[in-house]
């Protein structure tokens, strides 16, 4: 559903400027969610922003079912960290932006608003105000934007990053259910191995300077996930593979020889 070939970005400037990616060849399959992670510069977001038609590849390319990316399309949907709601629409509003755009009939448009949003679990919301929601609200409200526009690729850029981290376990178990109702391809960006671990079918570990695919931890662990998947040891031996495979290319600190003040 997704191909990137050789995919390179490279950013011009001074002292011969920076390559954010370079050579990327990665294949995601129809219905996989696929998950990058990697140390901070390693390029994630470059990468997510050329399958968005946001950012223009120096060299390769990106394929969405076959056809090359030149641009942001209606069959990719993106979630920021940032949740990137219209402040001045309603919940209802912001999910039904996009059907509007695509002139959807305003009957149907109220019917798929009200179906994603009774997903997420917003039924009571939609008539509120983003600035009325919590964090973990505005992302629900984000996510089922995306979802009701009918997209077949979902693209999300530390959709969770803002959140603590108890609103951020139950958001992966909630995005994990609305998954299984309505599958769709999914390429997903974090710096959180648990999330990684705990969402993916497969972990592509990204190295840094310059970007490029170090390794890929298929994750094997049945499906539905629950949050009782995370106390697993089958759980617990994969986020310790991909912790290596992270740390192995970015290696820890070495212990400090500053002594502890008493
Ligand atoms: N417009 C730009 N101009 C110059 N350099 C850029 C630009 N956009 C990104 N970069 C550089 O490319 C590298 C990769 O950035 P990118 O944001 O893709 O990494 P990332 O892995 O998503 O990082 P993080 O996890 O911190 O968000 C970084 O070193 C960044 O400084």
């Amino acid at each position: 559903m997704i191909s990137f070939r050789d995919t390179t970005r490279h950013f011009p400037g001074p002292d011969g400027g920076f390559t954010a990616v370079d050579g990327i060849d990665l294949d995601v399959a129809e219905g996989e969610f696929t998950v990058l992670v990697g140390p901070s510069g390693c390029g994630k977001s470059t990468l997510l922003g050329i399958a968005a038609g946001l950012t223009e590849p120096s060299r390769g390319e990106v394929r969405v079912d076959g056809r090359p990316v030149r641009g942001p399309g209606p069959d990719r949907g993106m979630v920021f960290q940032q949740y990137a709601l219209f402040p001045w629409l309603t919940v209802r509003g912001n999910v039904e932006f996009g059907l509007r755009t695509a002139r959807v009939p305003r009957a149907e448009r109220r019917r798929r608003a009200a179906h994603f949003i009774e997903l997420v679990g917003l039924t009571e919301f939609a008539d509120a105000l983003p600035k009325t929601l919590s964090g973990g609200m505005r992302q629900r409200c984000a996510i089922a934007r995306a979802y009701a526009a009918d997209p077949r690729v979902l693209l999300m850029d530390e959709p969770f990053g803002a959140l603590d981290s108890l609103t951020r376990s139950r958001l992966q178990e909630q995005l994990l259910e609305m998954w299984e109702r309505e599958r769709r391809t999914v390429l997903f960006v974090t710096h959180d191995v648990d999330e990684a671990v705990f969402l993916a079918d497969r972990v592509v570990v990204m190295a840094a300077r310059p970007g490029r695919i170090h390794r890929t931890v298929p994750i094997g662990l049945p499906r539905p996930r629950t949050a009782a998947t995370r106390l697993t040891e089958a759980f617990t031996a994969l986020r310790t593979d991909v912790w290596r495979a992270v740390h192995e290319q970015q290696p820890l600190n070495p212990p400090s020889t500053v002594p502890l003040e008493r």
